[in-house]
C-alpha cells in the first residue's frame, strides 16, 4: 500500500505551484514600479475571470469556489487594510476580520480540496456554494458587528509553550494549518491528483505571507494572484494527465505514446508486452482481480524500467527503450519478464465477499487473511530500428514477434 502510494507521489504535481508561490518576491518587488503597481488592482480579478473560464470548460466547480474563496479573503483584507489610519493600531472590525480569515482559510480551502466531485452536479455545487455563503455571511456579520469575547476568544494563545517568536498569526491557525495538510497529503496518497498539491502548499505559504500584509498591503493581490495561477496550473495539469496518463494503471496512454514515438530518432527498441490468458483470468476471478493484475504489471514494468513504459490498451503495454542496443534489451525484458513471472500477487478474496454494498464485509467461512495469490506470466515481443521514418514498421514487427511468443507458448520474449 505503502509502495503504491510512493509510487503515485509525482514531483510535477508540486513543481508548478512551488514555482510560482516561490516566486512572490520577484512579484513584489517589480510593484516597486509605480506604472505596475496600478495593474495590480486588478490583476487578481482578471485571472479569476480565466480561471472561472476555465473551471467551466474543464466543468470544475470545487476550484472555481476554492478561487472565489481565495478572491473574498483578498477582497475583504484589503479593504481592511486599506481602511486603516494607521497600520499597527487597527480596529475591532479588522481584528475580527483578520482573526477569522486566518482561521477559516485553511479549514475551507482543504474542505474544498478534499470534498470529492460527485455524480450529481447541480446538489454538489449547491453545498459547496451554502458552505462557501455561510462563511461569507458569518464574515461579514462580525465586521459589522465585531463580538469582541469572540475575537478574543479565537485570537489567545491556548497553549504558551508552543507559541514559537515566529508564530505571528492567532495561534489556533496554525494546527488548523496543519491538519489540513495532513488531511491533504492523505488526500494526496490516496488520489494523487494536482488539486490537492496546490491546496497542500497554499496553506503554509499563506501563513508565511498573512501577517506582513498590514505593513506591505500589496503582497496581498500578488498572492492571490500566484495562487489563482497555481489552481488554474493544476486544472490544465489534471486535464492534460486525463488525455495522456491511463487511469488505472497511472502509466502514460496510447496517446502519450504516439507522441514519444514521433520523437524517436536514432537507434531504439519497441518491446510490446502482452499478459497471457488475461481473458481467462478475468474470467475466472473478475474483472476486479483483472484490474489487480493490470496495475501489478503496470507497476513492475514502472519499477525495472530502462525505458518508459505505456499502457497501450486492454492487457498490452508497450516499452520505448531509447538508445538502446537490442541485445541489451533483450537481456533486459528477460530479466523483468522473469520477476513478473516470479511474483506472487495476493489478492483480496473477492469470491468470499458478499456483493454489493456489503462487498467490503468478509462472509463467514472465508479466511481470515481474505487473501489468495495468482502468479502472472507475459509475452514480449521485441523490435530495433535506427530511423524515425522505421518506427511503424519496427511496431509491426515487434508485434509480429509477440505473436510468435505466444504461437510458442507464451512466458518469454522473442525478438523480431
Ligand atoms: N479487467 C480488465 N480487463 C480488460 C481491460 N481491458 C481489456 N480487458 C480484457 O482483456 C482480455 C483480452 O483478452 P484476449 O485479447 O482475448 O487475449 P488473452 O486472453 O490475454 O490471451 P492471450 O493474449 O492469447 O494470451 C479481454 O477479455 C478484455 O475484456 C481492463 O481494463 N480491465
Amino acid at each position: 500500500m505503502l509502495r503504491r502510494c510512493a509510487a503515485g507521489l509525482r514531483l510535477a504535481h508540486f513543481l508548478p505551484p512551488a514555482i510560482l508561490l516561490i516566486s512572490w518576491p520577484a512579484a513584489w518587488l517589480t510593484t516597486r514600479h509605480h506604472e505596475l503597481a496600478g495593474i495590480l488592482a486588478v490583476l487578481p480579478w482578471l485571472l479569476l475571470l480565466l480561471g472561472a473560464a476555465l473551471c467551466c470548460v474543464f466543468q470544475r466547480w470545487q476550484q472555481l469556489l476554492l478561487m472565489a474563496w481565495m478572491m473574498v479573503l483578498e477582497t475583504g483584507l484589503m479593504r481592511d487594510v486599506q481602511s486603516m489610519d494607521q497600520p499597527f493600531f487597527p480596529g475591532p472590525a479588522v481584528i475580527a476580520d483578520f482573526i477569522l480569515a486566518t482561521t477559516l482559510w485553511p479549514a475551507i480551502c482543504s474542505v474544498f480540496a478534499l470534498w470529492s466531485d460527485g455524480r450529481r452536479l447541480l446538489p454538489e455545487v449547491a453545498a459547496r456554494a451554502l458552505v462557501l455563503g455561510i462563511a461569507i455571511l458569518g464574515l461579514k456579520y462580525l465586521h459589522d458587528h465585531p463580538d469582541l469575547a469572540l475575537i478574543r476568544q479565537l485570537g489567545q494563545t491556548w497553549w504558551p509553550a508552543l507559541h514559537a517568536g515566529w508564530m505571528r498569526l492567532p495561534q489556533l491557525s496554525y494546527p488548523i494549518c496543519v491538519g489540513g495538510m495532513i488531511l491533504l497529503g492523505l488526500g494526496y496518497l490516496l488520489e494523487p491528483r494536482p488539486r490537492h498539491a496546490v491546496p497542500w502548499l497554499l496553506l503554509p505559504f499563506t501563513l508565511a505571507i498573512l501577517p506582513h500584509v498590514f505593513i506591505e498591503p500589496q503582497l496581498l493581490p500578488i498572492f492571490c494572484s500566484l495562487a489563482l495561477l497555481s489552481q488554474m496550473a493544476a486544472l490544465v495539469q489534471e486535464s492534460l494527465e486525463l488525455a495522456f496518463r491511463d487511469e488505472l494503471t497511472g502509466l502514460p496512454s496510447r496517446r502519450a505514446l504516439n507522441e514519444r514515438l514521433r520523437q524517436l530518432s536514432r537507434q531504439y527498441c519497441l518491446a510490446i508486452v502482452d499478459i497471457d490468458h488475461f481473458k481467462q483470468c478475468n474470467d475466472r476471478h473478475g474483472h476486479d482481480v483483472g484490474d489487480q493484475v493490470l496495475r501489478m504489471v503496470a507497476s513492475r514494468l514502472r519499477q525495472g524500467s530502462r525505458g518508459r513504459t505505456y499502457r497501450q490498451g486492454g492487457e498490452e503495454f508497450v516499452i520505448v527503450l531509447d538508445r538502446q542496443a537490442p541485445e541489451a534489451a533483450r537481456v533486459w525484458l528477460e530479466a523483468i519478464r522473469e520477476d513478473i513471472a516470479d511474483y506472487p500477487m495476493q489478492l483480496r478474496d473477492m469470491a468470499s465477499r458478499p456483493a454489493g454494498k456489503h462487498r467490503n464485509l468478509r462472509r463467514p467461512g472465508s479466511s481470515a487473511s481474505g487473501r489468495r495469490s495468482l502468479t502472472v506470466t507475459v509475452s514480449i515481443g521485441l523490435a530495433a530500428g535506427h530511423r524515425q521514418s522505421d518506427v511503424a514498421e519496427v511496431l509491426k514487427q515487434a508485434d509480429k514477434a509477440l505473436y510468435k511468443a505466444k504461437a510458442l507458448g507464451r512466458n518469454r520474449v522473442v525478438q523480431a
